[in-house]
């Protein structure tokens, strides 16, 4: 039996209570992980304040970047128990997680790497009163202990892509993976060793939110900052624990994010753009489209061929040439996922393809799988259309002027990220400039320059991590005056 134990100051740390890591796929067992206690939490801490003290808090940033180089290599050397250990957390299709989620692993390293290598800070000469001269500049320090709090649904991916920025600024980190994925955050940890990462610079606990690590990490004291990705509920309690100490967070939150496709759409590209953006990783990205606007002209015919591609989607294990859409990550996400599909029959949708499970054989039929998912019909005001359902579906409605398309794509509490689709230049830039997102994708989706700003607008997050507005984060920007 696997056990997924704590990384704790360089060393694996077992404990007495263990919970099941189950595979999506076909729900069976991977093996047991070891939860994280206030004390285990504790202790992570501390070894992270020590080793900021220590060797890593003394280290040149060259000899750093050094480090992280190796880091990025040692994952991509060991590519393939990554690729195992995500597809088996996951379900994803092999195809997904070989060309995104363990590439983008390593690169989060190397980028940061390089951007904080490279990055500059500001000088100011001063005329003092005296008729004199003073010269300010400025220094970037590391923030301290970061807690780094994570979802399921791109594990190594999107935990990398803060413990890469923090470790590269200098800070050390304690990682809560979520529950659901423990095994690339643990493997990582093997990394860290092997390339000679100073103990205490990036720890692990495992566990849950409330009343476990989560909560126990979010509230520890020693954390200086928390970088959390995940559900905007989820956002607002750990809000509420940053508030005593004052302490900065980052958050990269839900979306109910808009697909707008145009009569001058070049018509073939949108709808395979808009199939990537509903149905991939079988919904569960928070980028993805869940409400798909179409201009009246080509409504009925975009809707057709929307309906062809879900249908040729090939549910299936991992490794099984052609399958391209996994399974959902628990059966409580599947149980919330179907209830979605009720409540939009039950408010008077017309199903055009999907709407239940699939019929799958052998072990696979114990996994957590949903048929992909088209409706129509639907008024705004219907729950699949204004909650985030994080499963493979959208709601497709007309509109018919540009200006109604972009009250619909704002016409949400969220503000995450928006696809639009025109061959019209001029639309593409108005509609750009007036959705209120976070990232705005022309004729394209979720294509990724790891410089650029990316979070969330409106209740999709606070902040800004990418390229050089990481450092606003994990960094503490100080000023020098000198009287000369
Ligand atoms: N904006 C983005 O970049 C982005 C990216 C990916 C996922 N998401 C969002 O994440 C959600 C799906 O992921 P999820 O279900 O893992 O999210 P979640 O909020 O349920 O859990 C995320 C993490 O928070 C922990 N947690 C839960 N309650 C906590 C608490 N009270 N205190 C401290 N930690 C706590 C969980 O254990 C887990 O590790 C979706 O809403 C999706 O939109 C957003
Ligand atoms: O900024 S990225 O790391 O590319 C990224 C990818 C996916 C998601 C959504 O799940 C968020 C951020």
């Amino acid at each position: 039996m696997k056990h997924f134990l704590n990384f704790i100051g360089g060393e694996f740390v077992a404990t007495s209570k263990t919970f099941d890591n189950r595979a999506p796929a076909d729900n069976r067992l991977l093996g047991r992980v070891h939860e994280a206690g206030a004390a285990e939490v504790d202790a992570a801490v501390r070894a992270a304040r020590a080793a900021l003290q220590g060797e890593w808090g003394r280290m040149s940033v060259g000899r750093r970047i050094e480090l992280l180089h190796a880091v990025a290599d040692e994952i991509n050397r060991r590519f393939d128990d990554f690729l195992q250990a995500e597809m088996a957390d996951t379900g994803k299709p092999h195809s997904l997680a070989s060309h995104i989620d363990i590439p983008r692993g390593a690169a989060n390293f190397k980028v940061f790497a390089d951007i904080v290598k490279n990055v500059p800070t500001e000088t100011f000469e001063t005329a003092t009163p005296d008729g004199g001269q003073a010269l300010n500049y400025a220094i970037r320090s590391p923030l301290g202990v970061i807690g780094v709090v994570c979802p399921w649904n791109l594990p190594l991916l999107l935990m990398t892509w803060k413990v890469g920025p923090a470790l590269a600024c200098g800070n050390t980190v304690v990682v809560k993976p979520s529950e659901e994925t423990p095994a690339t955050a643990t493997l990582l940890g093997e990394v860290m060793n092997a390339v000679g990462i100073p103990p205490g610079v990036y720890n692990v606990v495992h566990g849950f939110g409330p009343q476990s690590a989560g909560e126990f990490l979010t509230t520890h004291p020693g954390v200086d900052g928390i970088t959390f990705t995940g559900e905007t509920r989820t956002g607002e309690a750990i809000m509420a624990a940053a508030a005593k100490g004052v302490r900065p967070v980052s958050f990269e939150l839900g979306g109910k994010n808009a697909g707008l496709v145009f009569a001058d759409a070049d018509f073939d590209k949108a709808v395979a753009g808009i199939a990537r953006s509903a149905f991939e990783n079988c919904g569960q990205v928070c980028l993805g489209t869940e409400r798909v606007y179409v201009q009246r002209p080509i409504f009925e015919r975009f809707v057709s061929a929307l309906k062809a591609r879900a249908e040729a989607l090939k549910p299936g294990p991992s490794e099984e040439a052609g399958v391209n859409l996994g399974p959902l990550i628990s059966r409580e996400h599947q149980q919330k996922v179907l209830s979605y599909y009720q409540k939009a029959r039950d408010e008077g949708a017309t199903v055009v393809t999907g709407g239940g499970v699939p019929q799958m054989t052998g072990a696979l039929a114990e996994g957590h799988w949903v048929q992909p998912t088209i409706w129509t019909g639907l008024p705004e005001s219907a729950a699949v259309i204004r909650e985030e359902i994080f499963g493979p579906c959208c709601h497709i409605a007309p509109f018919d002027t540009e200006e109604e398309a972009i009250a619909l794509a704002n016409a949400t509490d969220y503000g995450l990220a928006t696809t639009v689709w025109t061959e019209n230049l001029g639309r593409a830039h108005r509609v750009a400039r007036q959705v209120e997102v976070g990232i705005c994708w022309i004729n394209s989706w979720f294509l990724r320059d790891l410089r650029t700003a990316f979070g969330g607008a409106k209740a999709s997050g606070i902040g800004r991590e990418g390229g050089v507005h990481s450092l606003e984060f994990y960094t503490e920007l100080r000023n020098v005056c000198i009287k000369l």
